[in-house]
């Protein structure tokens, strides 16, 4: 099984790292436009192998896609991250270019991948990605939604007190600082609504924190943040690889989901083998239907940017 990551920056790079750690795959192909450093990052991933013990080899590439021909799976992170005090979609004019090139440079050579789009604003680049590749919708899947509820669960853990892994939380809507939806009311400790012991004004922090996560992020570490994305990213190609049918918060295309169509936007999903297979309805209330149409609504405004 070969996966391929476009882009062999941070998010790149620690994707390939947890995809390797987890043994999911015999090839990770990591290419980027910039001469050698593909290369210079698989040989550094590859002399990890004994010390972590995976049997997964990486391969670098400089912009030669005959190397990534078959993979199953395509992770694109290639484009420029944010500085503090911007936003993801300030970064729509630099990198829907690079996406939609990468975009095609891929299906050239792996007709059958699923894609996992990453790249920022990231609902905006899978639209792109969607719309220029052509593909089967079930087979092109934003990561966001699996970072933003990662953060939201440890916001919750931190409120209470408790083992991140005891708390289940999801974060849908957009990816970006005013449009992704931590659902609080939904979240729960052990199947017993968090409700029972924050308050409501913890749990508005919370979701503010949350939703500001990757902003908090990029203020500390000068750009933005890796490990997180690239757990997370590693986690749907894990999903893919293994049909493992988890349920996920993933932007995909909606033909009438929750209301929305010609969009794609994050939504809970089961990935599988064949890419997301099922959006599951949450029975959202008014007040978060509301939320997430207005978040909808922005994320439009930003694919109308596009030049498709
Ligand atoms: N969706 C998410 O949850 C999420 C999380 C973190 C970061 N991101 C986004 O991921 C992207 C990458 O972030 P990063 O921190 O890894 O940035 P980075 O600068 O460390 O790495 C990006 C890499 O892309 C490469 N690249 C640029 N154009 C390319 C092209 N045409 N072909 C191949 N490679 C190309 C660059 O050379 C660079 O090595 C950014 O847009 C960032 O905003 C999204
Ligand atoms: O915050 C960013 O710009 C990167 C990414 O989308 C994140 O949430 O970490």
């Amino acid at each position: 099984m070969k996966v391929t990551v476009v882009g062999a920056g941070n998010v790149g790079a620690s994707v390939a790292e947890y995809v390797a750690m987890k043994d999911i795959a015999n090839e990770v192909v990591l290419l980027d436009i910039k001469e050698g450093f593909a290369e210079g990052k698989a040989m550094d991933l590859n002399q990890c192998a004994t010390l972590n013990g995976f049997n997964t080899r990486i391969v670098g590439s400089t912009n030669d896609y005959s190397k990534t021909a078959g993979s199953k799976v395509v992770v694109i992170t290639s484009g420029i991250p944010r500085k503090p005090g911007m936003t993801r979609e300030e970064l729509i004019g630099t990198n829907a270019g690079i996406v939609k090139t990468v975009t095609e440079n891929i299906i050239k050579y792996s007709p059958d991948a699923i894609l996992v789009v990453i790249s920022n604003p990231m609902d905006t680049m899978t639209y792109l990605s969607a719309k220029s590749s052509g593909l089967p919708k079930n087979r092109i899947i934003g990561m966001g939604g699996a970072l933003d509820s990662a953060r939201f669960r440890y916001r919750l853990a931190e409120a209470l007190e408790c083992n991140p892994n005891d708390v289940q939380g999801v974060v849908i809507g957009g990816h970006g600082d005013t449009t992704m939806i931590p659902l609080t009311r939904l979240a729960t400790y052990n199947s017993t609504p968090v409700s029972n012991y924050l308050s409501e004004e913890k749990l508005e922090e919370v979701a503010k924190a949350t939703m500001v996560g990757g902003a908090t992020l990029t203020g500390l570490l000068g750009t933005s943040a890796w490990y997180a994305p690239g757990a997370a990213g590693a986690a749907v190609v894990e999903s893919i690889i293994r049909d493992q049918k988890r349920l996920i918060s993933c932007s995909v295309y909606l033909e009438g989901e929750y209301g929305q169509e010609d969009i794609c936007v994050g939504v809970p999903v089961i990935i599988g083998k064949d890419g997301w297979e099922e959006v599951i309805d949450y029975k959202l209330n008014d007040d978060e239907k509301a939320k997430f149409e207005a978040s909808c609504e922005a994320v439009r405004k930003m694919n109308n940017a596009l030049e498709l």
